[in-house]
């Protein structure tokens, strides 16, 4: 069991339970002596105290209520410290690059040590974590909270969807801003809104909808200016997100001139436009025509597209959603062969098959309705070995979640059934279930892949994805012979349903402190909207070290000249 109040926590609680007492008493006592001369002024002043200490909080947790929102039994009683000094003692800190028994102390949300045996005084809060593994908190690449997307918006908005991350160990995430109308500016103030209500630290990538001079403009500026250094490119959703090769062409040389991630949705949109008119003369309009029309093939051929268009521009590239061994297997390829491509998979991808989808029941059916989608039994297993062995670098969710009534849009056609999966509480637990404890990966690569190497990718590693003094304080506590079980009753989402229903393994995050604050504490979460920040993020990542020698190497051999004899008349 984790102590968590101070002693100053404490005496605070005490202080608190103190004048409520004395300023219940004292409005009682001045109603009994309404006559008396001081009557009317001490009624006023006891009940302004009385008043003051009903509405002084105890801990954040109050604010957590007054926003109407409650998460388990006792999240609106005292729970977690508000402390800005921590110790975990004992556990096995946990690096992508080694791992140690060590102490963490912690000071106004920065780790400032890691060693055995750290002294502290009584004003610390001591988080004994003996036996356990005390490891970064997980950074989720790839989430679409409150995105609006076919004719809707997804439930999860910028403190439910957070609110559910640090529930499950996670305490940063990267989403997409959608342009307004193309617009890069306009997109980025409406996400910068969206994200008001934060309770954990967040970054942005941008999305290219459309091609013209102010956008190639703005995309300097959201590099130069607004921290944001990944542009996703859709290949697919004809009609709306999608993109041509030509924007694709000129997105790639902008994003290698300003040092940008190029990052790819990889499915042939016109193709899969195609299949959808296909299952729909054939009279399938349930989930599983989705599924049926944009098979494997489809995810691999746009996924070799954008990787041969970004090494004939000699630029890095991100596969978002790996979700097929056609996709994974280019991807391998391409690295095999010296191009520098990242490949994500995500969770739905790397534990669930197609059978959900083919369910009878439409409700069930619908939820796992996602793109690219969820594939047959066998692409799960090959993307798990291929993260385990180095051809896949990390796990995101694509958390872009719909409701049964939102789902419910497409029950004559699945064309309408809006697009998106949950994962964001669960990523932590179902990757240490199904990597760890299966014994494909060791616990340093767990963390590599669900929070180091995204900070790196990213640029913003040592920051985040490290405990190392210096670094911010996220930081999870997971019990390894503890369990977990996935269930819509108890997940803290705000969606109806689940994909992982019922699933149930070994291992769980039993603390999450995110910003050097305890947010979540043995089943309490304890979070404050408006309290997580936004994270600049640099262009020019590790992955462009070395871009302009291979470009000055190819200029030069262009410039060899071409020794012709000359030709008879
Ligand atoms: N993946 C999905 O089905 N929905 C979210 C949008 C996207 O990433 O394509
Ligand atoms: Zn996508
Ligand atoms: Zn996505």
């Amino acid at each position: 069991m984790i102590e968590c109040q101070t002693k100053g926590a404490r005496s605070l609680s005490y202080l608190h339970f103190f004048l409520r007492v004395v300023a219940g008493a004292a409005v009682v006592k001045s109603s009994r002596s309404m006559a008396s001369r001081l009557g009317p002024r001490l009624i006023y002043l006891s009940s302004v105290i009385f008043l003051l200490s009903i509405f002084t909080p105890i801990s954040e947790s109050n604010q957590f209520c007054d926003a109407g929102i409650s998460y388990g039994d006792s999240a609106c009683g005292i729970s977690s410290s508000s402390s800005s000094k921590i110790l975990i003692k004992g556990g096995t800190v946990v690096n992508a690059h080694q791992q140690e028994i060590a102490d963490v102390y912690i000071e106004d949300g920065i780790i400032v040590a890691v060693k055995p045996s750290i002294k502290v005084s009584d004003d610390v809060t001591v988080l004994d974590a003996t036996g356990k593994f005390v490891m970064p908190g997980g950074i989720d690449p790839h989430t679409h909270l409150g995105m609006e997307f076919m004719g809707t918006q997804s439930v999860d908005d910028f403190f439910s969807g957070q609110a559910a991350a640090l529930a499950g160990g996670t305490t940063m995430h990267i989403d997409f801003v959608i342009p307004v109308n193309g617009s890069l500016s306009a997109g980025l103030e409406a996400y910068k809104d969206k994200a008001k209500k934060s309770c954990m630290d967040y970054g942005f990538h941008m999305a290219i909808t459309k091609w013209d001079e102010i956008v190639s403009r703005e995309m300097e500026i959201m590099v130069k200016e607004q921290g944001i250094n990944s542009f996703k490119f859709f290949m697919a959703y004809k009609g709306a997100l999608m993109i041509n090769d030509e924007l694709l062409l000129e997105g790639l040389k902008k994003c290698k001139s300003l040092g940008a991630l190029a990052m790819v949705h990889a499915e042939n949109g016109d193709a899969v436009f195609e299949g959808q008119k296909k299952m729909i003369e054939l009279g399938i309009t349930g989930p599983e025509g989705h599924a049926l029309s944009r098979p494997p093939v489809l995810e691999g051929e746009a996924t070799a597209r954008a990787i041969r268009l970004a090494g004939f521009v000699n630029t890095p590239l991100y596969v978002v959603h790996v979700m097929s061994t056609d996709a994974m297997e280019e991807i391998a390829r391409a690295r095999k062969s010296g191009q520098r491509v990242i490949g994500e998979p995500v969770v739905s991808g790397l534990v669930l098959d197609d059978s959900g989808i083919w369910d009878p029941d439409f409700t069930t059916a619908a939820k796992y309705v996602m793109s690219p989608p969820i594939r047959a039994s066998g692409h799960d297993k090959a993307l798990q070995a291929a993260l385990s062995t180095g051809i896949l670098q990390l796990v995101g969710t694509d958390h872009c979640v719909f409701n049964s009534t939102q789902k419910a849009f497409g029950i004559d056609d699945f064309r309408k059934i809006p697009n998106g999966v949950n994962g964001i509480e669960e990523r932590m637990h179902l990757v240490w279930d199904t990597m760890v404890e299966s014994g494909q990966i060791s616990v340093t690569d767990y963390v590599r892949l669900t929070s180091t190497e995204c900070a790196r990718i990213f640029n913003i590693y040592p920051r985040k994805g490290a405990i190392l003094a210096g670094s911010d304080a996220d930081i999870i506590i997971f019990n390894p012979s503890s369990s977990f079980e996935i269930t819509t009753r108890s997940h803290h989402s705000r969606s109806d349903t689940n994909v992982f229903e019922g699933k149930r393994g070994k291992g769980k995050v039993e603390v999450t402190i995110a910003g050097g604050r305890v947010l979540w504490n043995n089943g309490e979460l304890n979070v404050v909207p408006g309290s997580g920040k936004f994270i600049k993020m640099p262009p020019y990542s590790y992955l462009f070290g070395g871009i302009d020698k291979a470009d000055a190497k190819y200029l030069s051999s262009l410039q060899a000249p071409v020794k012709r004899s000359k030709a008879a008349t």
